[in-house]
């Protein structure tokens, strides 16, 4: 039997402020209550599950929680200068590196941080057998982008 385990919503929301980089320059600076949702499709073992939910939801907590009440900046776009110690530098914004999570994108749109999760998730988590993963990220209640990975 193939399943998708799903786990959203709740504990796998957080807070974060960032500026999304358009081709005009950064817009202004913002916050969002992202909401993330995990889908893991794969065949059910002799015990009926997928994977077992607990070790997924500790590993999303974790992934999740650097992002949380920070302001989200991504790493690979030009223009972000980390080379000043305990400051982070973007467009017209510096910030305390403390009030920072700098992240391996190249821009914090809501596509760009929703693959970001997913690639720590499978990265801390793997599970063997998986078909596909799947990570939706909603940045507000009316627009969400969803990212897959396809793995066997
Ligand atoms: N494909 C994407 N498009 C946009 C993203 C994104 O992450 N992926 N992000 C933004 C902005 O960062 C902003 O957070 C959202 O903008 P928008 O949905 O336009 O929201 P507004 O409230 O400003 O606009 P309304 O039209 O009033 O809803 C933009 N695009």
């Amino acid at each position: 039997m193939t399943a998708v385990i799903v786990l959203r919503g709740g504990e796998f929301s957080f807070c974060a402020a960032h500026a999304g980089l358009h081709a005009d320059g950064y817009e202004p600076l913002h916050g969002h209550t992202f909401v993330v949702t995990l889908r893991l499709a794969g065949q059910a073992d002799d015990n009926g599950m997928v994977t077992d939910f607990g070790p997924v939801k500790t590993t999303l907590r974790r992934v999740i929680a650097p992002l949380r009440r920070r302001t989200l900046v991504a790493g690979r776009a030009s223009g972000v200068d980390l080379s000043v110690p305990d400051q982070v530098r973007f467009g017209d914004y510096t910030l305390p590196a403390l009030a920072v999570a700098v992240l391996p994108v190249v821009n914090t749109t809501t596509e760009a941080i929703a693959g970001h999760l997913l690639d720590q998730v499978l990265l801390h988590a793997p599970v063997p057998g998986l078909h596909w993963a799947e990570l939706d990220l909603a940045e507000a209640p009316d627009v969400s982008a969803t990212v897959r990975r396809l793995l066997a």
